[in-house]
């Protein structure tokens, strides 16, 4: 690492009771994070202010919309960087948690690309974050290996053979409180992105690749301001090439649909793409529009990619990448193969083919997968409509930048399946993220971090809808939905749960029904689930 003066770099140490793993958190990491910490940490800060302050005008009424003072970027003729080779045809990516057995069956799992998350799927106990951060440091290596306690040996195909690694840390909202900088949390994702590049940017960069990133949650242009200079003096720090990180950014809050080539253009000189992050980005139309009775949503099960909102902003998102050279990456379908249920898996696959199809017609280069089942169905989907290594060709110019289009609410109902289900998944989840697992399947639908707060943010806007001057919220069946509804699906759940046998995070569904009903039941919608689970995280 190039020498800062040591000397004016605040002193960064794991917090009290934290592991210290000096294998991971050596002193060049220190200085590494704490300089970090001390250059942006301040900055960071400030946007996420300046997040709460674009809240409140949408609280007081007023609608997202494109900027005025950006006019200039949209309108201009740029593009971004040449593509580096290992990103240039992304038609099928993985995605998954980080331990070392889900490590090592992404790589070998035939998809192109593999995005290594710290973020929705993860939940980010100390353990889980430098089992992650060796796991993947083992795997850039190429000696990662694992045995598991059924005897089954697991062992990484040849480099050739392994999809592309990309990395996604944590968002901004995020901070990591196992490591102060004089006391204070650092960033998780200046920690994520920082430890990573850290142990993998000179192997990386030695292969002709570099650390590949995802950046998740972003809601405006100087977000990803932000990451472009963080990214910059990380590689300058490591003395790595300048721009050898590359970044896909992910299209997931509805504040950034409005800044699509704003943030493209701040990344220009690194960006490989954006991506549809339909589940993230349904809980932020429901957040953005929490104090608007007339936008919302109808149950999740309801809300699909074909409703209008979302096909406009798949479609604008593949019009704005090809204009400027960039892929524009599908996203997840949520089901999960079925195992002992031919019948039901048959109507999963279909579900997850229909996905893949309407993405890849759309013009999307690539798509993401939950499971390894389906990296070869959504292979041939992409294999038959797209010939090269990605359709940046398809300009989409039929894509109107429609701002009502963009925040039009679809119609849809509530019904007692869908109340009840979304109690369920909340607490579910929660349970099993309290237990140190990001993401479950729970009825055959993989839900992580994303997809249980769409159902939490919900159950509190359908139970505050009187609050907000509008009609109440009501079922199909005309019940009304107040807290009554609310504490009685709570009541029912300990016997539900129990008729379906083992669940994961059995040990804390108390605790995870509690905060839910401090959750919804609090006067103000919590901005992220994981901010008040994570204090109780060990
Ligand atoms: C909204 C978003 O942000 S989407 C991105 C974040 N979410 C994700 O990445 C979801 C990733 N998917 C998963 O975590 C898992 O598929 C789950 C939790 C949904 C289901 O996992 P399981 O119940 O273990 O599935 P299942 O039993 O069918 O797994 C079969 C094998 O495939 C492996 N596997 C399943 N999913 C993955 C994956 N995404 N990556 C690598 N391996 C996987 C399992 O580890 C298991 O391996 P084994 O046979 O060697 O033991
Ligand atoms: O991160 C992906 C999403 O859909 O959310
Ligand atoms: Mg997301």
């Amino acid at each position: 690492m190039s020498a800062a003066p040591r000397s004016a770099v605040p002193e960064a140490r794991p917090a009290p009771g934290a592991a210290p793993a000096p294998d991971l958190l050596d002193r060049d990491a220190l200085v590494l994070l704490a300089g970090l910490h001390q250059r942006f940490e301040s900055r960071r800060r400030r946007l996420l202010a300046a997040r709460r302050e674009r809240q409140a005008v949408f609280d007081a009424g007023g609608l997202p919309d494109f900027r005025a003072d950006t006019r200039a970027i949209r309108d201009g003729d740029w593009r971004v960087a040449p593509l580096p080779r290992a990103l240039l045809d992304r038609r099928v990516e993985i995605t998954g948690p980080v331990d070392p057995k889900m490590v090592i069956n992404a790589l070998n799992s035939g998809a192109n690309c593999y995005m290594a998350d710290f973020e929705d799927s993860t939940a980010p106990t100390w353990d889980a974050l430098l089992a992650g951060q060796r796991a993947l440091r083992e795997a850039v290596g190429g000696t990662l290996a694992f045995d598991a306690d059924n005897g089954k040996s697991y062992r990484l195909k040849p480099e050739a053979d392994r999809a592309v690694l990309i990395v996604r840390p944590r968002g901004w909202h995020l901070d990591e409180k196992h490591l102060l900088v004089e006391g204070v949390r650092i960033s998780a994702s200046l920690f994520d992105a920082g430890l990573f590049c850290l142990h993998n940017g000179a192997a990386l960069a030695a292969k002709d690749r570099g650390p590949y990133l995802y950046l998740p949650k972003l809601q405006s242009m100087e977000e990803a301001a932000l990451w472009n200079d963080v990214l910059t003096h990380i590689e300058q720090a490591l003395g790595l090439p300048a721009e050898c990180i590359k970044v896909t950014v992910l299209i997931e809050t509805l504040p950034a649909v409005f800044e699509m080539d704003e943030i493209l253009h701040a990344l220009r000189d690194r960006v490989a793409g954006l991506n549809c992050g339909r589940w993230d980005y349904i809980f932020s139309y429901i957040k953005t529009f929490r104090a608007h009775r007339d936008r919302a949503l109808p149950e999740r099960g309801q809300v699909g990619m074909t409703q209008p909102f979302l096909k406009a902003y798949s479609e604008l998102l593949v019009r704005t990448c090809h204009r400027r050279g960039a892929h524009a990456m599908g996203g997840m379908a949520a089901q999960i193969p079925v195992s002992g249920d031919p019948e039901a898996n048959e109507a999963a696959l279909a579900r997850v083919r229909a996905d893949k199809e309407r993405e890849a017609r759309a013009g999307h280069d690539g798509t993401w997968v939950a499971h390894p089942a389906l990296v070869p169905l959504a292979k041939e989907i992409f294999d038959a409509v797209m010939h090269g290594p990605n359709q940046h060709d398809v300009v989409r110019d039929d894509a109107v930048a429609d701002r009502d289009a963009l925040i039009g609410p679809p119609p849809g109902t509530i019904t007692r399946a869908g109340f009840e289900g979304n109690v369920e998944v909340c607490v579910r989840y929660l349970a099993a993220w309290l237990d140190g697992n990001g993401c479950v399947p729970i009825h055959w639908l993989m839900e992580d971090a994303a997809t249980a707060e769409i159902a939490r943010a919900q159950l509190w806007q359908w139970l505050h809808a009187r609050d907000l001057g509008g009609d109440p919220a009501c079922l199909d069946d005309g019940t009304l939905i107040d807290d009554r509804l609310f504490g009685q699906a709570l009541l029912d759940l300990p016997s539900r749960l129990a008729a379906q046998g083992p669940i994961p995070g059995a040990g804390r569904v108390a605790e995870a029904i509690g905060m839910l009903g401090e959750l919804t039941r609090s006067d103000t919608l919590e901005e992220f689930l994981t901010l008040s689970a994570y204090e109780r995280l060990a």
